[in-house]
């Protein structure tokens, strides 16, 4: 897997990734959602680099300019609920995209910290030689992103797997790597070095999903 990982150069999204975790500042959901949205618009920006490009003429009020636009066919998939917002980010600038939206999440069956992660709810067009583009923020045990892909599987072999992450534990990520292809492009702001006996990510920024959009009942 070719990790890419942001803030290993600082530039603004060094503030974006901190004021997610800042306790005096997460609470403002619509800011929480606002930072996810604009790290989804920067790490689409650079994962854009590495699609294929074709020269096209393009007609001008004065004449006609050469222009290498994008020649791949984007699937935006983004996993519930916290993916929400940086599919919102993605789909500014990939604004041409389809789109595939699934579920995970995490099911305690005996009330203590195992849980499994269930897969309900997937829609999504032919992913079959299209280039996938897979969204959640959090990466914590790396279960969600493969238990997705299996789900995927279904609906075609994708031709290039990107994977895009804001915050995700080292664990997690050497995970991953050992499930998707060896080609799939992983594109993270941030990797922490733990995850607690509750498979959330330490230091992390707390429960992405609850802070986008409140907490949820337990069923
Ligand atoms: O790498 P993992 O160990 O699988 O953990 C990461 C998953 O946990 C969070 O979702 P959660 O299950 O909390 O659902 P939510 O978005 O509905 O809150 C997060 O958005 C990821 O999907
Ligand atoms: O740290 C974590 C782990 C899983 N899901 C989250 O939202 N945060
Ligand atoms: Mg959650």
């Amino acid at each position: 897997m070719h990790i890419h990982h942001l803030l290993e150069n600082n530039s603004v999204a060094n503030k974006f990734v901190a004021q997610l975790r800042d306790t005096d500042i997460q609470g403002d959901r619509m800011r929480f959602r606002r930072n996810i949205e604009r790290l989804g618009e920067i790490l689409g920006y650079e994962l854009s680099k590495n699609f294929k490009y074709e020269d096209k003429a393009v007609t001008t009020p004065l004449g006609t300019a050469s222009v290498d636009l994008p020649a791949e066919e984007i699937v935006l998939c983004s996993i519930l609920r916290a993916g929400l917002p940086l599919h919102n980010g993605l789909l500014n600038y990939f604004d041409d995209a389809e789109n595939s939206f699934i579920s995970a999440y995490r099911h305690h069956p005996d009330n203590d910290e195992k849980f499994e992660i269930l897969v309900e709810y997937l829609a999504s067009p032919s992913l079959m030689n299209k280039t996938l583009i897979l969204a959640d923020p959090m990466l914590a045990t790396g279960r969600s992103f493969v238990n997705v892909m299996k789900a995927l599987e279904s609906m075609g072999t994708p031709a290039n797997i990107h994977l895009v992450s804001v915050i995700g534990a080292r664990e997690g990520i050497e995970y991953i790597a050992s499930e998707f292809p060896e080609n799939t492009h992983l594109w993270i702001a941030t990797i922490d070095e733990e995850l607690n006996d509750r498979g959330y990510i330490v230091p992390g920024l707390g429960d992405a999903g609850d802070l986008c959009f409140g907490t949820k009942m337990q069923h």
